[in-house]
């Protein structure tokens, strides 16, 4: 039996293909169709919505293999889902490490399985995030790996990152990063300023981002390795990712939405749901990640979902795991406070959410031209809602937005047929 789909009447921006205009969508069989082509298809009446590609968030935490407590692929892809999110790119820093292609098929065939969005996974940088051996990084490719990083942290030493993307220019594929060097982030716990010396607590200063971001722009440039910046959280970052593009380098970044809509400041009152690494900053860094997305030095709009139980976070500051979950609050957030704020179009805001993570991964994803898979995110920019931790899908609850009001609301995601 055909499954047809119309859906009527909504405004579509499809940023790829520089759309933005009233059109109806058809959908049959998961993919996209001319409408005129459907024969009895199933009605969405969809007045005053917008409908965009399906959001793709590029910095997700599942926690499967091994810490399923937090996480989970069902929970997380139906936090995706509720999010607005039609795809997103799971973090190797799993028990054990999706550092070889067995654990990565493992990954995907649970994310077959259990999966209410399509889940890619992206592939470990070097075993067990030691950063000492690089790995099979063409294996992993092959197994269906789009990215390789070692995210959580980094390869410490600049000759194994090095290596690393000499093999994965030589695969084709791109080192996505996260940038701390340990010896200048350690023992802080958040960003080193005026609030942590207020609240006697060690900090994390700018130079243990900015020292990453800068070596690894050199490796990329020396390599020809495809280089893309993860959380980026610091002025000083979106100055050289600038710089870098300025160049020509093939280098790319993403902001995360607490460090576009908190300061350290959040640290006083949200206590460790403000704990997340990198950490929040100040003001100037705020701005300028802002910029960053204004003039498309920031490619894209990750999560960074990175869910931790309830005891796990009540160890109290200098022991808590550093993360927050983001999946269910990052689209009502960025619609009320970029768009309907107006810094953003909302070709621009939902080009962060689709075009500029296709770039990243290589895939065609994030559009809705005909033939793609059937990916949907309707909204409704107008709705007023205020935020409900409560009544998230994901299993972990550290997150600082509870009661937040938001204008801008996700009204449902259609998930085409798998690739
Ligand atoms: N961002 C975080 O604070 N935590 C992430 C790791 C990471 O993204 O670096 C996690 O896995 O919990
Ligand atoms: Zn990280
Ligand atoms: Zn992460």
């Amino acid at each position: 039996m055909t499954d047809e789909l119309l859906l009527v009447g909504a405004r579509v921006v499809d940023p790829l293909n520089a759309y933005d205009d009233q059109r109806d969508i058809g959908i049959r069989d998961g993919v996209i169709v001319d409408p005129a082509t459907l024969r009895d298809p199933e009605r969405l009446h969809l007045q005053g919505k917008v409908v965009a590609p399906g959001f793709i968030d590029l910095h997700v935490h599942l926690r499967y293999p091994g810490q399923t407590h937090k996480e989970d692929i069902r929970s997380g892809t139906a936090a995706a889902a509720a999010g607005g999110f039609t795809t997103v790119l799971a973090m190797p820093n799993t028990v054990p490490t999706v550092d070889n292609p067995t654990v990565l098929a493992d990954v995907l065939r649970k994310a077959a399985a259990d999966g209410a969005v399509h889940v890619l996974q992206a592939g470990a940088l070097t075993v067990g995030r030691q950063g000492e051996a690089v790995t099979d990084i063409a294996g992993l490719k092959a197994a269906g790996a789009p990215v390789v990083t070692d995210d959580g942290s980094t390869p410490q030493l600049a000759g194994v990152m090095r290596q690393a993307m000499i093999a994965a220019a030589a695969a084709g594929i791109a080192v996505i990063d996260h940038c701390e060097d340990c010896s200048l982030a350690r023992p802080g716990v958040m960003h080193d300023g005026a609030v942590a010396r207020e609240l006697g607590l060690p900090g994390q200063p700018r130079s243990a981002e900015e020292v990453i971001v800068a070596r690894d722009i050199i490796l990329a440039a020396e390599t020809g390795c495809r280089l893309h910046l993860q959380h980026l959280s610091s002025a000083g970052s979106v100055a050289m990712l600038r710089l870098a593009q300025q160049h020509g380098l093939p280098v790319t970044g993403e902001a995360c939405p607490h460090h576009l809509f908190l300061t350290d400041e959040a640290c006083r009152t949200f206590g460790v749901n403000a704990k997340m690494a990198p950490p929040l900053r100040e003001e100037a860094d705020r701005q300028a990640l802002i910029d960053g997305l204004r003039d498309g030095t920031l490619c894209a709009i990750a999560t960074d979902h990175a869910p931790h139980s309830a005891d796990e976070k009540a160890a109290g500051w200098t022991k808590a795991p550093f993360g927050i979950i983001g999946l269910e609050a990052a689209v009502p957030l960025c619609f009320s406070e970029l768009y309907n704020k107006g810094v953003l179009t909302l070709p621009q805001l939902i080009a962060l959410f689709t075009v500029g993570p296709r770039k990243v991964l290589g895939l065609p994803v994030g559009s809705l031209e005909l033939g793609a898979t059937a990916d949907v995110t309707i909204l409704d920019l107008d709705a007023k809602h205020s935020i409900s931790v409560e009544s998230f899908a994901s299993r972990s609850r550290n997150c600082p937005y509870d009661g937040w009001q938001c204008r801008g609301k996700v009204v449902g995601t259609l998930v085409g047929s798998s690739r």
